[in-house]
C-alpha cells in the first residue's frame, strides 16, 4: 500500500507542531499494521516490543468496569495470562471492579505503551478463571503479597493504616509457614475479546488504527480513520 509522504514544507506552521518530547522511535518507522494479522499474535508481538522499552509494568492495563446501569469506573490492573482463550488479571472479587463485574460482565481493557506510542483496546466479557488456576497464580506470589491478599478488603474504608498492620500482623501469626490457602474472594477474571484495536502513532496526528470485531467463529477487520 503507497504510503502518504507528508512534506512538513507543504503544511502550515501550526500543523507542523508536534508533541514536546521526542519520539523514543521514529514515528513513521513503523509499517502499517498488517490486517492480515491475527490479532493475539499481533497482541502477543507488540506486548514483547513494550516488555523491551516499558520502564516498568508493560503489563499493566487499565481495566474499565460498570454497574448494572452503565456508570463507569475504571483502575489499573496487571494482565497475568494472554493466549487464544483470553486476557486474565487477578483481584479481590469483593473489591468495587468485582462488585461491578458481579452485575455486568462486560469490560474495556486499555493498554497504552508512551515508549512505543501505542495502545490496544480490547472489549469483551469477563469470566471467572477455574479455582486450580488461580490457586496456582496464588501460590506462584510472594509470601507477603499473598498476607495482603488475606488481609486487605480491597476497597472497603478502613479507618486506620494500623488497622490494616495489625490485620497483616495477626494473617501471619495464623500462617507462620507456607501454604497460605487462597482467599475464597480472591481469584482471577479472563476477558473474552470481542474486540482489539489496534492503535499505532505517526506523524502529524495521522495515526493508522486496526479493528478486529468478532463475527461469529471469524474476525471483521478494518482500518479506522485516525
Ligand atoms: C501498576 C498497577 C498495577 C495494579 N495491579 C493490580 C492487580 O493486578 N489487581 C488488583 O486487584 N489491583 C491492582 N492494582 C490496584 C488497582 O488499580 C486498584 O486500586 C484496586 O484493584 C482497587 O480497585 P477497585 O476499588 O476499583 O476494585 C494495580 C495498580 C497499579 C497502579
Ligand atoms: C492489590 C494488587 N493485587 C494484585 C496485583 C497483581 O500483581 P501481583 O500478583 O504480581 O502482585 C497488584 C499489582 N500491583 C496489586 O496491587
Amino acid at each position: 500500500m503507497p504510503q502518504l509522504d507528508v512534506n512538513e514544507h507543504e503544511l502550515s506552521p501550526s500543523m507542523t507542531e508536534t508533541s514536546p518530547s521526542p519520539a523514543a522511535l521514529p514515528l513513521d518507522s513503523q509499517p502499517l499494521i498488517d490486517l492480515a494479522a491475527n490479532p493475539f499474535t499481533l497482541f502477543e508481538a507488540w506486548m514483547k516490543e513494550a516488555e523491551k522499552t516499558e520502564v516498568n509494568d508493560p503489563n499493566a492495563m487499565v481495566l474499565a468496569t460498570a454497574t448494572r446501569d452503565g456508570r463507569p469506573s475504571a483502575r489499573i490492573v496487571l494482565l497475568k495470562g494472554a493466549d487464544h482463550r483470553g486476557f486474565v488479571f487477578y483481584t479481590n472479587t469483593h473489591s468495587r471492579k468485582g462488585r461491578e463485574l458481579e452485575e455486568n460482565p462486560h469490560v474495556a481493557l486499555l493498554f497504552h505503551w508512551k515508549s512505543q506510542r501505542r495502545q490496544i483496546r480490547i472489549e469483551g466479557a469477563v469470566t471467572p478463571v477455574t479455582p486450580e488456576e488461580a490457586d496456582a497464580y496464588f501460590a506462584s506470589r510472594s509470601r507477603v503479597s499473598r498476607l495482603g491478599a488475606v488481609a486487605s478488603d480491597q476497597s472497603r474504608p478502613l479507618a486506620d493504616r494500623s488497622a490494616f498492620e495489625e490485620r497483616l500482623k495477626q494473617v501471619e501469626e495464623t500462617y507462620p509457614q507456607d501454604p497460605i490457602p487462597r482467599p475464597a474472594n480472591w481469584s482471577g477474571y479472563r476477558v473474552n475479546p470481542e474486540y482489539f484495536e489496534f492503535w499505532q502513532e505517526r506523524r502529524f496526528r495521522l495515526h493508522d488504527r486496526a479493528v478486529w470485531a468478532r463475527n461469529g467463529n471469524d474476525w471483521d477487520v478494518t482500518r479506522l480513520y485516525p
